[in-house]
Parts: C-alpha cells; sequence; structure tokens
C-alpha cells in the first residue's frame, strides 16, 4: 500500500512539474502568477540591499541617517540602497517604486539594468522616471512580446490610443496631442499596415475624422470606409484633398484669431472644431512621378504636406504617416517633411540608413536596436520621440475583418465635416462578418 502511495506521489509530482514546465512555454503568463510572481517577490525582498550594494546602487547617508542606522558594534556606517516606497506584482511582472536618495539618478539605475535582471532572475528590468526624485523599476517576468496581450483596463480615450505593447509590460499610447504627427516606417511584412490597424481600431471610437490617403488604390484603408470622412487613392485625388485641409487649417487659425486663443483645445467645447487625424499609407506614392506632368502635382502635395506639418497642431489637424523608406532620395521636401514628424515608429528595416531616417535625429541609441528586429517577430518596432526617450514595442495581431468591424459599429461617430463630403468614401452595403470585436467590444486589451 504505502509502496502505490509513494509511486503515486511521485507521479504526481512530475505531472505536476510537466505541467508548470508546459505553462512557462505555453502559458507564461499563468505560470508567472503561480510561480515566477512569488518567487521573484522573495528572491527581491531577501537580496534587495546586497544586490544594490554589490551594483554600486548604494550611497553615503546623510547624518541622521547615519546616525540612526549606524551598526554600534562595529561603529561603522553602512551604504544605503534607494528607500523601497512600493512593490506590485502584475499579470507580467513586478514594479518597484524607489525614492532616489541624493547622489543616485535614474540613469545610474538604468545603467545597471543588466545586472539587476540577472541577481533577481527575470526577462527584463526597465527604470522609469514617475517623479522628480522617484523611479520605478519595471521587471518583467517573460518575454511579453511573444504572445502580445495589452494591459488590462487600458481603452482610447481624449485622442490617445493604446496601440501596442511595450517590453516592460506597459502599453505604448499613441497620444496625439503629445505627439501631434508621427512617422512610421519598415520594410515589407514588418507590420506597418497592422499598427495602422490597431490606431483606426482605437481612433474609430473616438470624436475625431479620419482622413485616409492610401495610394495602394485603396487596398487596406477602403476596408475602413464606413468611419472614414474621406479616403482618396490616386495622387490626384491626394492633391485636391490635401488642398481642402490646408483651407480648412486656415479658417482654423480664423477662428482662433477671432476667440483670441492660439490652440483648438483652449477654445470652448461648443465651438471647437473636431480633431482630424490624416493618415497617410505609403508615403513614398505621393513624391515619386513618372513624367514631367507630373511634377506640378508633386509639388502641390509636398507643400501642403509640409505646412500641414508644421502649423495644423494648434488647430487639432494631425499626419500619421507610413512608408517604407522615407529619405533624400524621395526628393526636394522629403527630409523637411520628416523633421516635422516628431514620432517615430521604426519597425524591421532592410538597412542601417532606413533605421537612421527614422531615429537618427530623434533617438540614436536605438538605431542599433531597430537593426536587430527579428523578421520571424513582425509587428515589433521601436518607437520614439522627440524627448530622446525611446522603447520597443510590439502590435496585438489585429486583422483587417476586426478592424473593419469596429468601423461598421462606429460609423455613427463619423462627424459632420461638409468640406470633405466630395471625398466621402462610398460604404459597402454588406456588414462584414463580425469579428470578435465586434461582437464584445474588447478594448484594444487584453
Ligand atoms: N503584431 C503582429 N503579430 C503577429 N503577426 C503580425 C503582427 N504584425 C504583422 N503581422 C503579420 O506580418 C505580416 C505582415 O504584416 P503587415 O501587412 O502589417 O506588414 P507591412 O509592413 O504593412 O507590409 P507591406 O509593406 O508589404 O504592406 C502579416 O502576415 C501579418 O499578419
Amino acid at each position: 500500500m504505502s509502496e502505490l502511495s509513494v509511486i503515486l506521489d511521485a507521479a504526481g509530482v512530475v505531472a505536476g512539474a510537466g505541467g508548470l514546465g508546459y505553462a512557462k512555454v505555453r502559458a507564461p503568463r499563468v505560470y508567472w502568477s503561480l510561480v515566477g510572481l512569488p518567487v521573484t517577490w522573495g528572491r527581491f525582498t531577501l537580496s534587495y540591499r546586497s544586490t544594490m550594494d554589490v551594483c554600486g546602487l548604494t550611497v553615503q547617508p546623510s547624518a541622521l541617517r547615519a546616525f540612526v542606522t549606524r551598526n554600534v558594534a562595529r561603529r561603522e556606517v553602512l551604504p544605503v540602497p534607494p528607500k523601497v516606497r512600493r512593490v506590485r506584482g502584475t499579470a507580467t511582472g513586478l514594479r518597484v517604486t524607489l525614492r532616489l536618495p541624493a547622489g543616485l539618478e535614474p540613469a545610474d539605475l538604468a545603467a545597471a539594468s543588466e545586472r539587476l535582471r540577472h541577481a533577481w532572475g527575470v526577462h527584463s528590468v526597465t527604470v522609469a522616471e514617475t517623479r522628480p526624485g522617484y523611479v520605478e523599476l519595471r521587471m518583467t517576468g517573460y518575454d511579453v512580446l511573444r504572445y502580445v496581450r495589452m494591459p488590462r483596463g487600458v481603452r482610447p480615450s481624449g485622442l490617445a490610443v493604446p496601440v501596442a505593447l511595450r517590453e516592460d509590460g506597459t502599453a505604448f499610447v499613441r497620444d496625439f496631442r503629445a505627439v501631434p504627427m508621427a512617422l512610421t516606417l519598415g520594410a515589407n511584412n514588418s507590420g506597418k499596415s497592422v499598427y495602422q490597424r490597431n490606431l483606426i481600431a482605437g481612433l474609430a471610437r473616438l470624436p475625431v475624422a479620419l482622413v485616409g490617403i492610401d495610394c495602394k488604390r485603396g487596398v487596406e484603408q477602403s476596408a475602413y470606409a464606413p468611419r472614414l470622412s474621406a479616403l482618396v487613392t490616386t495622387p490626384d485625388d491626394a492633391a485636391a484633398l490635401l488642398d481642402v485641409l490646408v483651407k480648412e487649417m486656415e479658417s482654423r487659425f480664423d477662428l482662433l484669431s477671432t476667440h483670441g486663443v492660439s490652440d483648438v483645445w483652449e477654445l470652448p467645447a461648443e465651438v471647437r472644431p473636431v480633431p482630424v487625424v490624416v493618415l497617410v499609407d505609403e508615403v513614398a506614392e505621393l513624391f515619386l512621378i513618372s513624367s514631367k506632368k507630373d511634377e506640378e502635382r508633386r509639388e502641390r502635395i509636398v507643400t501642403a504636406l509640409i505646412r500641414l506639418a508644421q502649423m495644423a497642431r494648434a488647430v487639432g489637424i494631425h499626419l500619421e504617416v507610413c512608408g517604407q523608406r522615407f529619405g533624400s532620395e524621395l526628393g526636394r521636401g522629403a527630409t523637411m517633411l520628416r523633421a516635422q514628424l516628431t514620432g517615430r515608429v521604426v519597425h524591421r528595416v532592410n538597412d542601417k540608413q532606413t533605421a537612421e531616417m527614422g531615429l537618427a535625429d530623434v533617438a540614436p541609441d536605438a538605431v542599433a536596436v531597430a537593426g536587430l528586429i527579428p523578421a520571424e517577430r513582425p509587428g515589433t518596432a521601436v518607437a520614439a520621440d522627440s524627448s530622446g526617450g525611446w522603447s520597443k514595442i510590439r502590435t496585438p495581431h489585429t486583422s483587417r475583418e476586426q478592424v473593419s468591424a469596429v468601423c461598421h459599429q462606429f460609423a455613427h461617430l463619423v462627424p459632420d465635416f461638409p468640406a470633405l463630403d466630395r471625398f466621402r468614401p462610398h460604404v459597402p452595403t454588406t456588414t462584414p462578418a463580425p469579428g470578435p470585436s465586434l461582437v464584445k467590444p474588447r478594448p484594444v486589451t487584453e
């Protein structure tokens, strides 16, 4: 009898271990919650002081603190690490808020992040300054970009859309008020369209006018027609549409001057014009010309885009430009326009120059990271902006049908916009088969 129970116990242990091993690979989130989190929390608590000490993240205490904490027996004053203010477990990792003592700065912790990662046995450690004097150590227990699941509860609001997951487990939010104009670059099949889909799925739920310029004959954006205020699919129509948008910008500036304000957000809500997001797919199509007679059109388009990129932020018109490359080879005006598009998302690229076009002027440290994105991880990108900060992100995989269904669902949010009426796309009468997001609008999240 006792032999049988030993065998059963052993079988249970093996099955349990096998199950955990399986969960670690196939369901890392479950494994982290059951095993990784308690183990890491314990390891962090037990080794915090010694780890910070060997990583050189301690300082001599102030005179008062030295008096309180001195080792009476040895008459020595021990160096102190940053004070732990809060430890919080999440579905992807562990977050620790630290109060920095005088003499330590966030960059010191960032420089030691590899050593901290090894000491606590986690997948990554990133350091974010949350307010002056405080940093958050964001540890992830596993590679969160392998199977992307957005954090619970993040939703589009205002003019901000969560579009992807950052390496540290937080949402990457495309906030048009903070970064009004942006550029997305990447090689073929790197995930640019899926990035734009996530963006459109979020924007579709907000009170904005969406304008599409898709000179690949509208193959991508025509699916979103029900929620678009305008869609053009040829360079000629794009030139006409951009002229209308420039006129709209000028009349909005007149409105600002009538009310004596400098920004649409300072206007009273009842007169504030609706924000406009212009989504340009494959921007090179607008720059390239095949004959001399196209030159005048190109000039019109480039001038309009540059004027919008330079000034339209204040009147609530935003550009979101997407392309494979965006450099001087596109001709006059290209680099000038690029300099105005300060939000950058660079997917896998085929050459270092493309990574430099996207990142060298805003986040030079990130150029090498973009060059290392593997082809088998489509949707992975480096996101940066003119603040100098950057992060590695990956979008959740979203199909064209899912986003098309969201656009049908929120078609009633298309605002009144008479100036764009002649560019309103034809909307097919058949409703697409509802994707999961139509049945129950999943937050752009888990
Ligand atoms: N986040 C993601 N997760 C998983 N697969 C993805 C992701 N993003 C893109 N893919 C897949 O990678 C492939 C290419 O994606 P996408 O069409 O977005 O690339 P692209 O850069 O727009 O390509 P192109 O320039 O040729 O239009 C598609 O099969 C898509 O399903």
